[in-house]
């Protein structure tokens, strides 16, 4: 199994250690293909263009795109909204951080998996309930 896994980059990094947490996690279903969202990425070479592109190709290559939306990300929506138009299985997970409540074209959108969680134990459980069924 192909795993997209989305998290925020330039919409802040302040939830990179959770990050790389899910994907060593989602290693055991499978191939990760962002393993790089799990890092704090620094500047690189590569264009925006070339990103966009490379990232859309993993999307179409992936088998289930698996988001952290806790923190808002232009990127992370975009994707997610691609992936829901090529009709792959969707999980979002989100944490309730200072009251502030998950955006509704993420959690009303019932074409996605949306879960909300408080621990690190809790997205993994959930996170095997949902690819191993
Ligand atoms: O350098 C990057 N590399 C990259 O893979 N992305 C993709 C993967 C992430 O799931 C998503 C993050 O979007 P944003 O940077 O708008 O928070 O976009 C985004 C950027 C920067 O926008």
């Amino acid at each position: 199994m192909k795993i997209y896994f989305s998290g925020s980059i330039r919409g802040g990094q302040q939830d990179v250690e959770i990050y790389h947490e899910i994907i060593e996690e989602l290693k055991q279903y499978g191939t990760v293909l962002t393993e790089h969202i799990g890092t704090k990425i620094k500047k690189n070479n590569m264009t925006d263009q070339e990103i966009h592109d490379r990232d859309m190709n993993w999307v179409i290559e992936s088998d289930v795109l698996v988001a952290e939306v806790s923190t808002p990300s232009l990127g992370v929506g975009y994707e997610i909204g691609r992936a829901l138009d090529m009709k792959k299985p969707i999980i979002c997970l989100y944490r309730s951080i200072n009251g502030k409540t998950t955006s509704a074209m993420i959690r009303g959108c019932t074409d996605l998996q949306c879960f909300e969680y408080a621990t690190l134990e809790e997205a993994k459980k959930i996170l095997k309930n949902q690819l191993t069924h």
